[in-house]
């Protein structure tokens, strides 16, 4: 199995703070790994930072093998889905759900929608339970539908990386349910996926790693921890680090802890 992500040393700094240091992390071909921390923790800047979407300070990131310190334009986005924290596609633009996702297959080297492009956007849509909606204006969606397209226009690449930033923030619990079973399916296929999340939720099982961030360092890279006696339940579903079995004691903040309603 090849390291599609590897980080080595990362710090990043922005403005006059460090907010991430000392990172090293490797992510192989077909992983699902849940990237947890409390809010401020430098989830979405470790994510962005392997992007080329904010500089790097110290130490290397590669993705596919290549070094995306210095060259950010050497990051492989025809190869990559990524779905931004609290993704809006933009409910201003006159664009329908399809429309939107059909640019996901655009990029820098590709200005026209490749042949077989509508019924791949189509797919996509379907793959997040929106088929009915390919139609509809933006505008007519609800920010969790809005979320659901931002996923879509990700897949429709059929990217081998798919880096999802709080994919389930705000969901309901239907669409939790569509997102798990989206991710089954990405699974099965070896796409190897990188989520933030806060909860592990109804997607804990598919999760066989956790890398956890502290004040911007990693605090525990390895099994997903056990919800907390009594915790389990559908209505109380959120990690408590100090009573997972591979967790040290200073990383029990690391999660917020957060019931879903
Ligand atoms: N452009 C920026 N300039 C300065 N500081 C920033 C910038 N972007 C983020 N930060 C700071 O970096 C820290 C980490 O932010 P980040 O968004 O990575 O955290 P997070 O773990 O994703 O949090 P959350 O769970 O709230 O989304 C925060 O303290 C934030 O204020």
């Amino acid at each position: 199995m090849s390291d599609l992500i590897s980080v080595t040393d990362l710090r990043v700094d922005l403005g006059s703070a460090t907010i991430l240091r000392g990172i090293d992390l490797t992510v192989g071909e077909g992983e699902v790994v849940a990237l947890l921390g409390a809010n401020g923790s430098g989830k979405s800047t470790l994510m962005r930072a392997l992007l080329g979407l904010v500089p790097i300070s110290g130490g290397d990131a590669s993705l596919f093998g290549i070094s995306v310190r210095n060259q950010r334009r050497q990051v492989p986005w025809p190869r990559i889905g990524y779905v931004p924290q609290r993704a809006s596609v933009g409910s201003g633009i006159p664009a329908t759900a399809l429309e939107v996702v059909l640019t996901g297959l655009l990029h820098d080297r590709r200005w026209h929608v490749p042949r077989g492009g509508r019924t791949r956007a189509l797919d996509a849509l379907a793959s997040v339970d929106l088929a009915d909606r390919a139609h509809s204006p933006l505008h007519q969606l609800s920010g969790g539908q809005q979320q659901r397209v931002a996923i879509a226009r990700a897949l429709v690449r059929a990217p081998e990386l798919l880096l999802l930033d709080e994919p389930m923030a705000g969901v309901d619990r239907p669409t939790q349910a569509t997102f798990a079973r989206l991710l089954t399916t990405l699974q099965s296929e070896g796409t190897t996926v990188g989520i933030v999340l806060h909860e592990l939720g109804p997607i804990r099982p598919l999760i066989q790693r956790c890398v956890v961030l502290r004040h911007g360092v990693v605090a525990h890279d390895g099994g997903a921890p056990a919800p907390a006696p009594g915790h389990g339940a559908a209505d109380h579903e959120h990690v408590h680090l100090d009573h997972g079995r591979h967790e040290p004691t200073d990383v029990r903040e690391a999660v917020t802890p957060r019931s879903l309603p």
